[in-house]
């Protein structure tokens, strides 16, 4: 079993740019994100919510606050290969197949070797028959998917994921909701989710973070108290349905404050 670390965020900002072409993406963000959670962060397009993501895994440097992960910087995290990302542009090595990027993704975790291990996830992931392909052989969303399963198989304490379902079709994207969330449940790992489906936010996420536009700050903070897993009948819920519609008015409050105003 993984540590849950907890995500702990004192005064987070980041500009970027020199004085007068500044831009400010994340505005003092104060949070503490739950060990062994899913928080997935919502928000308007451009808002900040992949620059929170990249400062979280230790990508980029507050400009200020701090970020620490069970007590640890990130990249003091980062350094024990304790984190996995994956993002929208896979960054798959070109030159390495499917399966000897994932099980790569393991070997710089210093987990031990574990070719069943490798071969389940790529199974699970939809990938079975193109273990032996490169990269530039699969798809945009078969790559993505090689992404995830590359982040997960180095059983990683955090786990962030930005937009990975984005460059695959709605019927894949479905399975991968079902089928993924299991992995990271079992492995107990802490994990923070960018992605611009409420319906996939609500249904993966034990915590959603609405965002403000630019700089991104927490507009609201919604809990997710359905059960797990998330089979048809939880989806199918007045629940989800009433928690997928707070999710969406909150979004649509924030990106349009006007509404805030009228009311
Ligand atoms: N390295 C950088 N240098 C300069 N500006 C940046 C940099 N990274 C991000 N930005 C700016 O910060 C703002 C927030 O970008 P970010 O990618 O975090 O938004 P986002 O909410 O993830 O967007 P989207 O939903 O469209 O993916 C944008 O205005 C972006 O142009």
């Amino acid at each position: 079993m993984t540590a849950r670390p907890d995500i702990r965020l004192t005064g987070v900002s980041k500009s970027f740019g020199a004085a007068g072409r500044r831009v400010d993406a994340v505005d003092t963000v104060d949070l503490t994100l739950a060990g062994g959670q899913m928080t997935a962060l919502v928000g308007p397009s451009g808002c900040g919510k992949s620059t929170l993501l990249r400062l979280i895994a230790g990508l980029d440097r507050p400009s200020t606050g701090t970020i620490l992960i069970g007590g640890e910087s990130p990249d003091d995290l980062r350094r024990r290969a304790g984190l996995a990302v994956a993002f929208q542009d896979a960054a798959l090595l070109p030159w390495r197949t499917v399966e000897g990027n994932i099980a790569l993704g393991r070997a710089l975790a210093r987990r031990p070797r574990d070719p069943d291990g490798i071969r389940d996830l790529i199974a699970r992931v939809g990938l079975s028959g193109f273990e032996r392909r490169r990269p530039a052989e699969l798809s945009g969303g078969m790559r993505q998917r090689a992404a995830i399963a590359r982040a997960l198989a180095g059983e990683p304490e955090l786990l962030l994921l930005d937009e990975p379902f984005a460059a695959v079709d709605a019927l894949t994207r479905d399975r991968l909701n079902a089928e993924l969330p299991p992995l990271w449940e079992a492995r107990g790992a802490t994990s923070v989710l960018v992605t611009h489906s409420v319906a996939e936010a609500v249904r993966l996420s034990d915590r959603v973070l609405v965002l403000t536009p630019r700089p991104a700050s927490v507009a609201a903070d919604i809990a997710i108290p359905l059960p797990h897993p998330r089979d048809a009948k939880v989806l199918a819920s007045d629940a989800y349905r009433d928690l997928c519609a707070q999710v969406t008015e909150a979004l649509r409050d924030h990106q349009f404050p006007e509404n805030l105003a009228a009311q």
